[in-house]
Formats: structure tokens, sequence, C-alpha cells
């Protein structure tokens, strides 16, 4: 590995000119302090009002954005945790327990009822779930109506009017306002804290292709329900104290779906799964909303939903990503970058000679054993009794004609679909066969695989997706994060570090494919098809880093159409027409076999491979 060059670059930063007097956390900063400080320079208790408001609405949208934003389930039922909460404070307040305590129980409360509900609806997804979340959220409203020795029923439940900061009820609007600043700086700091940390990669990797989280040892359905949990519980702190701070909850504003829209929108407008948008999307929309109330009186009734929808096509028609996009590209970043592309070397090319080049071990015992595989889709036989094995350090080429089942088995073995009947087995890392069943077991006792249609997590940079691979290897972030760029640098990605995946050319994205499965360490590789499209100079650098990969021990399947790298990779190649082993054997051999010249190679292409 070549760390000299990867790591010893100077730091700069991103940025024009202006860097110097304003970027993105100068103007956060900026934002942040106007919270508190225009309020307590006007001193008008309306203005007050608007800014408590602003407060909520973006701490309740930066929780919900850690679930909608961050894991992509467009939960349209927020507001349940957001009653969950009010409804705990105000009946553990009539009970004599301040909201400082119960602001807690209503949270552990919240998250529970998230994860029970979010356990069943993860299934579903777009707006299936959304109306899901609808449904649930209309239940907890009937429930809150008709469970009156609880809930006052219809008529709500009140609190006595004690003031102070143990009830959270005051006749000043100030400290009020310092609390909900409070509480909304606390769900901007959980939200930040998360999209940095492992469970943040992963939630997105899981939003953008779960199939392919699934391949990267992500426990999809858990990391979305701890989102869920956390989401939920931050909903309900906000909740508490909205409660204390209207003295009145009732079931039709607490449990309401126009209010759960509203949460959303700010964080559709600000920009969804971004940090801060939330904040910047309510900061935009409320004041105007509360100002036209304001100005138009009784008159202008649901005029907040017009402004909504004013500004949402505006937003939609300028903006598409929301403000922070906006932000993004017209602020600097003083983000100090830690490693520097315009490092000398053409590292849009493999590093041939830079990398280790190992001498080839020998080929070792069986890792992988594959036994009678069957599986059907419908009245399609796809794979009949398919039984192989794999050595250590062996390159096992799979060939054959479209449609032949091999993609069907690669899924079989890396734990992507399960076989009608027959066994996979792999040699764990203590030496004993286990019989992984789903994707993440598979990865976890060491199999790694690619996918023949490029699954990269789009909105992710190049950097990101390697480091969603490392996770599987590393704890911390830092030494993910180090690890992807050496295996960037060896696979040729290192100067596109920061560049989305989706701007990436094919190439580039097979490339990608691989290096995220090489960040999990795999003991067996499963290569589908990583040579189609790419042009010869790429084909010869693609052939050489599988045999570096190939010696430094690991096995590797590949199933692959590109019969220049069967012939000079695999040790051994199987033949796979209709669904079963025509011929298996040597290179050479194989493509002499007049069963496979007749079903897939052709008389031509077999006196070409063989020259
Ligand atoms: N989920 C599915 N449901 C129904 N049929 C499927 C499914 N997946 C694959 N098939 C069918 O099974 C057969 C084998 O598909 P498979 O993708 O395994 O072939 P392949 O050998 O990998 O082909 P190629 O070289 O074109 O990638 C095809 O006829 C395909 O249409």
């Amino acid at each position: 590995m070549n760390d000299k060059t990867i790591s010893s670059a100077p730091a700069r930063s991103h940025g024009g000119g202006m860097q110097w007097f304003l970027n993105k956390k100068i103007l956060f900063f900026i934002t942040l302090a106007s919270l508190i400080l225009i309020p307590i320079g006007v001193g008008d208790d309306y203005i007050y009002h608007i800014f408590i408001t602003i407060c909520l609405f973006a701490g309740l949208s930066t929780a919900w954005n850690i679930v909608g934003g961050y894991a992509g389930q467009l939960s349209l039922g927020h507001a349940i945790y957001y009653g969950i909460g009010a409804y705990t404070g105000m009946l553990m307040l009539n009970a004599g327990v301040s909201p400082w305590i119960s602001m807690f129980v209503g949270a552990i409360l919240a998250a529970g009822v998230a994860v029970a509900i979010s356990y069943p609806c993860f299934k579903l997804h777009g707006p299936f779930y959304a109306l899901a979340s609808i449904a649930f959220l209309e239940v907890f409203h009937v429930i809150s109506l008709n469970w009156v020795g609880l809930t006052g029923g219809a008529n709500g439940v009140m609190v006595p009017l004690e003031m102070g900061w143990s009830t959270m009820i005051f006749t000043e609007r100030l400290p009020s306002l310092v609390i909900v600043f409070g509480l909304m700086s606390f769900a901007l700091a959980v939200a930040w804290a998360i999209r940095r940390s492992k469970l943040g990669f992963q939630l997105i990797a899981t939003r953008e292709r779960e199939s392919a989280a699934r391949g990267a040892a992500i426990r999809t359905v858990h990391v979305r329900l701890y989102a869920a949990a956390i989401s939920a519980g931050l909903t309900a702190m906000l909740g508490t104290f909205h409660g204390s701070y209207l003295t009145f909850i009732e079931p039709e504003s607490a449990f309401n779906l126009t209010f759960s829209i509203q949460i959303v929108l700010f964080a559709l407008v600000g920009g969804l799964g971004t940090v801060f948008g939330p904040l910047y999307g309510t900061i935009l929309l409320v004041p105007i909303t509360e100002l036209a109330r304001g100005w138009l009186g009784s008159s202008a009734i649901g005029l907040h939903g017009f402004v909504y929808g004013v500004v949402l096509v505006l937003v939609v028609l300028f903006m598409p990503d929301g403000i922070m996009s906006f932000i993004q590209r017209y602020l600097p970043t003083s983000r100090v970058r830690r490693f520097d592309t315009s490092v000398e070397s053409p590292v849009d090319h493999v590093h041939l000679d830079d990398i280790r080049k190992p001498a080839r071990p020998p080929i070792g015992d069986v890792v992988l054993k594959v036994e009678h595989l069957d599986k059907h889709f419908g009245g399609l036989h796809v794979t009949n009794d398919v039984s192989f094995d794999l050595h250590k350090g062996e390159v096992l080429g799979i060939i054959g004609p479209n449609g032949a089942g091999k993609t069907t088995v690669f899924n079989m073995i890396s734990g992507f679909l399960r076989a009608d009947s027959g066994s996979v087995a792999v040699l764990g890392e203590d030496g004993h066969f286990v019989s992984p069943k789903t994707p993440g077991a598979f990865a976890r006792s060491g199999v790694g695989r690619t996918f023949q249609i490029v699954q990269p997590f789009a909105a992710m940079t190049v950097e990101e997706n390697i480091m969603v691979g490392a996770f599987h290897r590393f704890r911390s972030v830092e030494e993910c994060r180090k690890a992807a760029r050496e295996i960037a640098y060896e696979l040729g990605l290192y100067r596109f570090l920061d560049e989305e995946a989706r701007n990436l050319p094919i190439g580039g994205l097979k490339r990608l494919e691989v290096a995220r499965v090489m960040a999990m360490r795999p003991r067996i590789l499963l290569l589908d098809e990583v040579m189609a499209g790419i042009n010869p100079a790429d084909l010869r650098e693609a052939i050489e880093l599988i045999k570096v990969i190939r010696n430094s021990g690991i096995s590797i399947i590949a199933i692959e159409h590109v019969m220049q790298a069967v012939m000079e990779l695999s040790d051994r190649v199987i033949v796979i027409s209709s669904g079963e082993i025509l011929a298996q054997g040597k290179p050479e051999e194989v493509v002499k076999n007049e069963a496979v010249i007749e079903a897939y190679l052709g008389k031509e292409a077999s006196d070409a491979s063989t020259e």
C-alpha cells in the first residue's frame, strides 16, 4: 500500500475568495445566534412566539429527517410521537411529575412505539410506507379520542398553571425560547453526529441501494429501526415541551396529519437527508406563514397551505434538492480536506507498479462447497443440480450463454436467493464450515460479491461508498476512511474520492463495485461480469488487478463473458447452460469441448481463445 502519497498531502480547503468572510459553518452559527438574539432584541411577544415555533418545527423536522431523509422512509405519521410526548408530559404533570422527567419517559415510549410500528412497515417502500404511516396516525387519533379515561377524549387535557422551570410553564416567553432552542440544538447535534457515524453511513447506503447494503453486511432493518427509535424519541421530547408551552393538548392537534406533513415539508424544502436542511426550510417557511397570518388575520384561515404550496413549487423549480444544495453551491465549506487529490500521479489509472504484488501462493484446500443447488422461478427450472468446490487462492471462471442461470447461482451462494434444495457451505475463519442463509451472514463468513448491474450508493461520494464496505472490518470512521483511501488508490479511484458515485463513468463504477467489496476484506470474492463494457486498456489493468487480488490468497469466482479474461485468469472453468453444468476443467480444455462450442462459444471464438 502506498501510504506515503496518500496521507502526507498538505491540507487545503475548498472554496473561493469569499471564504474568508462567509462559509457554511459561519452561516450556520449566525443562523443559530439569530434565533435567540432577534426575539430578545425585538422583545415582542408575537416575535417570540414565531421564533419558538421556528425552533420547535426545526427540531421536529430535523428529528424526522433522521428516518425520512437519512433512511429514506417517508413517514407521514410522525405526529404520533409528538402526540405521545405531549400527552405523556401533560398527564405526568397533572400527577406532579416535572416535564424534565416526563420528557424522557415520553421519548422512551415513543421509541418503543416507533420500533413496533416500523418493524412490519419497513417491508413497504415509497408511497406504501407513507400510506401505512398515515393509517397508524389515524389509529392513534381514534384511540386518543375514545380512551376518555386517559386522554380526556375530545376535550383534551389541561394542566394547572403553576409557573416555573420545573413545570416549563412561564408568563415570559424567553424561558420557553431557551428550552426549545436547547432541544432543537440537541436534535441538530444528534443528526450531525449520526451523519458522521457508522450508523449514518449505513442508513444512507440502505436508502440508496438496499441490496448492495445487505451485501456489505449491513443489517438494513436494524439500522432503520435505530433511526426510527432515535427520531421518535427526539420528536416526543419536543412534544412534551410543546404541551407545557400550550398548557393544553387534545387529539385533533396532537395526532394531526397536517402537522405531520408540515414537518416533512420543511425538510423537503430545506434539503432531504442533509443535516441542516430542515433548519433552513423551517426558517424560510414558518415566518412567511406566521406573518401572513398575523397581517391578514381571520380572513387568511388556511393561508399557510397556500404559502407552502407556492414555496414548494418554487423550490422544486429552482432548487430541486432544497435550500442546502443552493447553499452548498454558492457557499464554500470550511472543511479542510484530509487528502490531496492533486498528487501528481495519473491516479485515474491502477497503480500496478506501486502496489504490492505478492508471489502467487499454491492453491490450497476447499473453502466453499456448493452441493446440488436447485432453483425454480415458477415453471422455469433455472438451476438444476449444480455442484462445485472452490479452493483457497483459486480463480474459478463461470461462463455460459445469456440466461443460463449463472447470476442465479451467484445469488444463491451469496444469500440473495434461497435455493429450493441443495446447500452452500463456507469455510469460516475458525476452520469450520458454516451454511449462511442471508447476505449479511455470507458477508460475515468472508464472502463478498459485486453485482452485474453496478449498484453504487449514488448520492454518496466514492470515498463514502468504499467506507460502507470497510465498516464491516473496522469500527472507527477514521480507520474506514484510511482503508477506503488506500483501496481507492490501488484501484485507480483516488482522484474521484470526493466525487458523487452517480457521476462516475461505467468503468469507474465497475472499479467502485470491486473497491467496496475489497474494503470488506473478503476471503472469497464473487465477481459478476466486472469486465463487461470496459475499454481494452482498462481490461488489461483489470486483469492484472485481479491477479494481484488472487495472489494475496483470496479465492475468486468470476462470471465472465470476456474470454481473454477467462482464459488468462481462470485456473478452472465451469460452463453453465440451461441451468446445468455442461462442462468443467482447465480453460484450454473447456474451450475445445464440442458441447461448449455448440452451446456457447461458437467455432470462431473457440479458435481465438486458444490462440
Ligand atoms: N427473480 C426472477 N424471477 C423470474 N425469473 C428470473 C429471475 N431472475 C432470473 N430469472 C430468469 O432466470 C434465468 C436465468 O437468469 P440469470 O440472470 O441467472 O442468467 P445469467 O446466466 O446470469 O444470464 P446473463 O449472462 O445474461 O447475465 C433467465 O431466464 C432469467 O430471466
